[in-house]
């Protein structure tokens, strides 16, 4: 599997062109891509990154390469990150990583949003696997939990406030804010869902990536192919040269 994501992230080189502004998110995916930039690119010196997580930027500067602060940035050539599960249609769920909406504040700023997926990480449609995180202002917890357990009573089966390890009481986000874990027995439908969560007073943002993604490199034991919504327009026989 690991191999696999090298594989996309090895696909996704081929997009790079001197002095862009990229845009990284999270996980080992995204790591293997900085690996790869700092090990195989040429031009690397001429590219700007930033990314919205520490995690990220840290390995960005450990990998010696340049990382701009993103409250300074309103348009990024390219937004590369990975998923849990992502559809045919390229709606995904990013939840694993809790930085859902800096993730999105980064989708929307580029002008791609390109995920890199090993193959099993494509479904045709969204399921139950994964649960929706939702990033929560501290003082509307309770009321927010309240209103989704009374809109969606019938289709959830947890919601898990997630909780530090490392010391008693909720983990926060990057922003100071509580992240929930929504488990659903049944998948509303997610153009629903993509608006009616981010409706609910105090909710910042959810991590369903509903039509955002542009392009899905996604690598399997045959090649890496491209999805674009709901086609599969070429496979990765492109070598343009990185070096
Ligand atoms: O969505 C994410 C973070 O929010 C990550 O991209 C997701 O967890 C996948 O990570 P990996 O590349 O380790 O499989």
């Amino acid at each position: 599997m690991n191999n696999l994501k090298q594989e996309a992230a090895k696909a996704a080189l081929q997009l790079l062109e001197p002095d862009q502004f990229i845009g990284l998110g999270v996980g080992s995916t995204i790591a293997y891509f900085i690996e790869l930039i700092a090990s195989r690119v040429s031009f690397k010196s001429s590219l700007k990154f930033t990314s919205p997580s520490l995690e990220t930027k840290i390995l960005l500067q450990e990998n010696g390469l340049i990382c701009i602060d993103n409250s300074t940035i309103a348009t990024l050539d390219y937004y590369f990150d990975s998923c849990d599960q992502v559809d045919i249609h390229l709606n995904a769920f990013k939840s694993g990583g809790g930085v859902h909406t800096g993730e999105k504040i980064m989708a929307n700023m580029a002008k791609q949003f390109i995920l890199l997926v090993d193959g099993a990480k494509m479904v045709d449609k969204l399921t139950t696997k994964y649960p929706l995180c939702v990033e929560i202002i501290p003082d509307a917890w309770l009321s927010v939990l309240k209103e989704l357990k009374s809109s969606y009573s019938s289709a959830i089966s947890n919601i898990v406030l997630r909780k530090s390890e490392q010391k008693s009481g909720p983990l926060l986000s990057e922003r100071g804010n509580f992240l929930a874990d929504i488990y659903f027995s049944k998948l509303p439908d997610i153009f629903d869902l993509n608006k009616q969560i981010k409706l609910i007073t105090g909710v910042v943002e959810h991590s369903l990536f509903y039509q955002l993604c542009s392009v899905c490199l996604r690598a399997t034991e045959d090649g890496v192919t491209h999805h674009f919504a709901n086609r599969i327009v070429e496979s990765n026989t492109d070598k343009k040269s990185t070096q």
